[in-house]
């Protein structure tokens, strides 16, 4: 039953809620996409060494603010920046992934521009998780550190 409509070459088409005819396999039911979506997750664990640095530095952060017994709020802002940077790091993989699949091995100065964006997202995201832990963690840790050396 149509829902919507799109517009191509200033006609107006009508299309279902579900328009992905271009699509190899679709995902049956929820657990499916659970499924496929950790599948992303598992295969930039294992392929992307920055994914994997920032799954150990995230992990240590919230250890630290757990020990630490930040207060909640800061705790749930510590775990959305580092979801953030996670996140970004998924995206620019996946980029990386739909470039590569478009050139090929070739030099293209859209792809450097894609690749590099992309990039530059994830290390914005890292810097801003930097400042998080700069203002939220260091602190507090300093004091500990310096109580028990003195
Ligand atoms: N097909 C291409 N055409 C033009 N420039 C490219 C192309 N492929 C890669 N590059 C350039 O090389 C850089 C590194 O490419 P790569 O695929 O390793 O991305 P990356 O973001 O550095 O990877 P990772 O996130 O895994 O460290 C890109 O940022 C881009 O500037």
């Amino acid at each position: 039953m149509p829902t919507q409509s799109s517009k191509r070459d200033g006609k107006v088409l009508p299309f279902k809620s579900s328009n992905r005819d271009l699509a190899w396999h679709i995902a049956p039911s929820v657990f499916g996409s659970l499924r496929y979506a950790w599948m992303g997750i598992s295969y930039a664990f294992q392929t992307q060494r920055n994914f994997r640095i920032h799954t150990i530095v995230g992990s240590i952060a919230i250890g630290l603010g757990i020990w630490l017994q930040l207060p909640a709020v800061e705790l749930t802002v510590i775990g959305i920046t580092i979801g953030l940077v996670l996140a970004m790091e998924l995206l620019n993989t996946a980029i990386e992934a739909v470039v590569d699949l478009t050139v090929k091995q070739n030099y293209h100065e859209l792809a450097k521009i894609a690749k590099d964006c992309a990039a530059a997202a994830v290390l914005i995201s890292a810097f801003a998780a930097l400042g998080v832990a700069g203002c939220l963690i260091l602190p507090k840790l300093a004091i500990v550190v310096l109580s028990v050396l003195g």
